[in-house]
């Protein structure tokens, strides 16, 4: 048994905090006469990724978006979930688009994200949305590093000019994370290094860290060792297997950690509604409103 000192960090007020918003968001659309609308395309027979989109109907039923669903065979050709996704982009009844991943082997996740509409792409993850990112202009953010900043804030962890180490540099944490937390605001403005686990001392950045991300997707790669006395660890990298979670960040961190995201109810409900927040976005922007979340 793991003796903790560590503050938690639970993601689930946040997520509420952030659902509550979006709610009010689809009240106000509704009452000028527009559905928003969340499409959800699922390919193949991956029974935690149906698990993932029943979850995400669910809660888009609760919040008002209208999800229109296609669930495509394991056998699809990437024809065939291109023409599903031009299909949603040509719905003028559809602002946000999700597909869900991983999709079946032979089939090319990013060439099919790439052919979304940038404005529909709810995850955030379209090319145009990164380099958005980049630049700092306005755009659906990847939800799991926007769900950390915001996880951040809400539980008051100071993030302005502290120095930040993200382990990981994939393409839908580490990298962007890296970069929306070197932005210009209140809740960003870090001292950002990325180390990834192909640098053979990554341990002696990680130690640096005021504020650690684990983002490897190495389940338990992250250790008391790696983690500076008094450090709050995110934990942001994951391994599914089935619908087991394999997190980064072993459960013995809290010995050292000064405040640490749970293992289950952490960061992952902050990324479901931030992928809410990012469809309410789109719906808006249609009906020519601007960012109000
Ligand atoms: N298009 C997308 N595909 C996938 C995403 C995504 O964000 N967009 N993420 C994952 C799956 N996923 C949502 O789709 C998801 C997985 C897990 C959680 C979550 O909150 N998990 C719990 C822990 C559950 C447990 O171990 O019992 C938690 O973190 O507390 C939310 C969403 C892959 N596909």
């Amino acid at each position: 048994m793991v003796m903790s000192t560590a503050r938690l960090l639970p993601g689930g007020p946040v997520a509420e905090a952030i659902l509550a918003e979006v709610a009010e968001g689809v009240a106000g659309l509704r009452a000028a006469g527009v559905t928003p609308a969340l499409a959800t395309v699922l390919v193949g027979d991956d029974e935690a990724s149906a698990g993932y989109i029943r979850i995400k109907q669910r809660q888009a039923a609760e919040l008002g978006f209208a999800s229109p669903h296609v669930r495509l065979p394991a056998s699809a050709s990437q024809a065939d979930l291109h023409a599903v996704l031009a299909d949603f982009n040509a719905d003028p009844g559809v602002h946000g688009v999700l597909l869900q991943y991983p999709i079946p082997g032979g089939l090319d996740y990013d060439r099919a994200l790439q052919t979304l509409d940038p404005d529909s792409d709810v995850d955030g993850m379209h090319p145009v949305n990164m380099g958005r990112l980049a630049l700092g202009l306005p755009g659906a953010l990847p939800c799991t590093p926007a769900a950390i900043e915001a996880l951040l804030a809400y539980h008051g962890v100071p993030v302005a000019g502290r120095e930040v180490v993200v382990l990981g540099r994939g393409a839908t944490l580490g990298r962007p994370l890296a970069m929306l937390l070197a932005q210009k605001r209140p809740t960003a403005n870090a001292a950002v290094t990325v180390v990834h686990t192909g640098v053979a001392d990554w341990a002696r950045y990680t130690r640096r860290a005021e504020i650690l991300v684990a983002a490897a997707g190495v389940p338990g790669i992250v250790r008391p060792e790696h983690v500076r006395r008094g450090a709050v660890v995110v934990g942001g990298g994951v391994r599914y297997a089935g619908r087991r979670l394999l997190p980064d960040v072993d459960p013995s961190c809290e010995r050292v950690a000064g405040a640490i995201t749970p293992r289950v109810g952490g960061v992952g409900p902050v990324t479901v509604a931030m992928l809410f927040r990012n469809a309410l976005r789109a719906a808006r922007s249609v009906v020519g409103l601007a960012d109000q979340v």
